[in-house]
């Protein structure tokens, strides 16, 4: 979790700090500063640049930017959007200083002719309502200019903690956006990731507390990375249980079982509910078939629900796993139909000794919450939280800026993924990978932020959707990969790989950064 997502309030906090210590404007003269230094670099010398201002601060960024940008010799025109001069002190400041240096604004951008770089300073994280009048127009406008499109701090209209449009509204859709003092979770979740684009972060050199929330970053999923020692066998990578496939979904849990054993359990077993299962897959004869039911407690992690049916049998079959109360366990898809039905089970999960780990998809989260999807998806954070509270399980809400949350409330978006995650059986291959690092004997948050970060990377670089069984075997080539280039770049001491498969790689990194630092870097 290296990098943090402020909520508003703590954003707020730290402002209201840094302006008891920093001379008034501060962070805005350096916020502008590190806004040109970055647009410079896609600017031609003397490079044709527009900035919708609003009238906050977040347009005192603007014209901050402005400035610094017309000082290094490109052509910048400032748009003052939804008033006839800014409202906030420190914009009023930032306007006074555009003007004396003879810098050109004006009212609509209508006129003005194409320009190198559109960038989008009308409302930051104040913007909390839906968008109109003036600032609807020049955010249609901005929308069709075929130009580098560049939002500051987050794009207009967007709910910086949720990543929904305010009211719905359509906003800004940027190519960049660049983030001031933290990243916001928004920009990684639903609408805000389309929104977003290439996400930039300058933390105005100011110093960030450790807050609850953040990316999942190598921090968090590094030890998958290590290399097995040579002395070891298949029982020192632990057996998996997969329980599932009931008649007519038997794929389900073969998806789930293959991506268990594909991405390192020593051992996978398979109990199939359906009354005529196969007692062999023929696609992957290693694994194991039960011919009777499993004695769940054997194992070193169970995964119950992919195609398990909701009927008598399968209720049974998952109170018996719950009832395994020192075997780690993972519930998916149809365990959690069961367990929205019975919030009995649910409150037999709060007992248990061993981690267990809920993956619902939002529809499922809104039953187990007795709530509607819409409400999930308004606070995908929060209801992660409620959740994970409600069952004590570590709860994976997937979905577009998956959210990993834990019942201390620490919680995790993911960067990684991508809409070729959306087709048929990916939820099915992510919970056989996290019963697969869980039965290896990662910890609870190493094996399921490594899972789900490895689920999404896999996936990003596939322009079509990628079909579930070929899902684990990219996400084991990539970690296979990963694994390697990490090796490397331990043995040489720098450069490792400047690719990885097809995970592309900047020097000295291992995994594609979520978020490119600017400005002053502090790690
Ligand atoms: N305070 C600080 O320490 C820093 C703030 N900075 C900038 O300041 C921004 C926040 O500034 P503000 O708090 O002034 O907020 P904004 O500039 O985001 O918004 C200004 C005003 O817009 C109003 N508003 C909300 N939704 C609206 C809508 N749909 N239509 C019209 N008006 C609407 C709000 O009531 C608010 O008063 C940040 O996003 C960032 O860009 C940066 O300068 C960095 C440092
Ligand atoms: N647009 C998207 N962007 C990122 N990830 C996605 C997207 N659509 C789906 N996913 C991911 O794909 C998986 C789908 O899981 P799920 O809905 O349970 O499907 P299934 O039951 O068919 O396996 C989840 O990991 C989810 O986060
Ligand atoms: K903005």
């Amino acid at each position: 979790m290296s990098i943090s997502l402020l909520t508003l309030d703590d954003l707020r906090d730290v402002e209201r700090r840094q302006a008891s210590v920093l001379e008034s404007g501060t962070l805005m003269e350096r916020a502008g500063q590190d806004i040109a230094s970055r647009l410079e670099r896609e600017l031609p010398p003397k490079g044709r640049v527009t900035i919708l201002c609003g009238t906050g601060n977040n347009g005192g960024d603007g014209f901050t930017a402005a400035r610094c940008l017309k000082a290094r010799g490109h052509d910048v025109i400032c748009v003052l959007v939804g008033g006839d001069e800014p409202k906030a002190e420190d914009a009023k400041r930032a306007f006074a200083a555009w003007q004396a240096v003879g810098g050109k604004t004006v009212r609509e951008p209508d006129s003005l002719g194409k320009a190198d770089i559109v960038v989008d300073a009308m409302l930051g994280i104040g913007g909390d309502r839906p968008i109109r009048g003036e600032i609807l127009d020049a955010t249609i406008w901005y929308n069709v200019q075929n130009s580098l499109k560049v939002s500051i701090d987050v794009p207009t209209g967007l709910n910086a903690e949720t990543g929904n449009w305010n009211g719905r509204i359509q906003g800004c859709r940027s190519d960049m956006t660049i983030a001031l003092l933290s990243a916001h979770a928004g920009l990684f979740m639903n609408e805000g990731r389309d929104a977003a684009g290439h996400v930039c972060l300058s933390e105005l050199d100011v110093s960030i507390p450790l807050p609850l929330q953040g990316l999942i970053d190598e921090a968090d999923y590094g030890h998958i990375l290590e290399p097995r020692p040579h002395f070891c066998h298949k029982g020192t990578w632990g057996t998996a249980a997969i329980v599932g496939g009931d008649d007519g979904k038997i794929g389900a849990a073969i998806l789930a079982s293959r991506a268990a054993l594909r991405l390192g359990a020593g051992r996978v077993k398979t109990e199939f509910l359906a009354s005529d299962a196969p007692a062999v897959d023929p696609g992957c004869p290693e694994l194991m078939i039960a011919e009777s039911p499993l004695d769940l407690a054997s194992f070193s992690a169970l995964v119950v629900g992919p195609g398990m049916g909701t009927g008598e049998k399968s209720v049974k079959r998952l109170l018996d796993a719950i009832h395994c109360e020192d075997t780690p366990l993972v519930l998916d898809a149809d365990a959690l139909t069961i367990l929205a039905e019975k919030p009995e089970l649910q409150e037999e999960l709060l007992t248990r000794r061993a981690m267990t780990v809920l993956t619902p998809h939002p529809l499922e989260a809104a039953k187990l919450l007795r709530n509607k999807v819409e409400e999930v998806q308004s606070n995908r954070i929060f209801w992660a939280r409620e959740l994970a509270l409600q069952t004590g399980a570590a709860i994976v809400l997937k979905g577009t800026g998956t959210v990993v949350s834990l019942r201390s409330g620490h919680a995790w978006v993911n960067p990684t993924g991508s809409a070729a995650l959306a087709t048929a059986g990916t939820g099915d291959v992510l919970s056989g990978m996290i019963g697969s690092f869980i039965a290896q004997g990662y910890d609870l948050t190493t094996a399921v932020l490594g899972a789900v970060w490895l689920h999404g990377a896999a996936a990003q670089c596939a322009t079509m959707p990628v079909l579930a069984d070929e899902l684990s075997s990219r996400a084991a080539t990539a970690l296979g990969m990963l694994r390697r280039a990490k090796l490397r770049w331990a043995e040489a001491g720098s450069d490792p790989l400047s690719s990885v498969g097809t995970i592309a790689l900047q020097p000295g990194q291992l995994a594609p950064a979520p978020v490119e630092m600017i400005g002053k870097v502090r790690h």
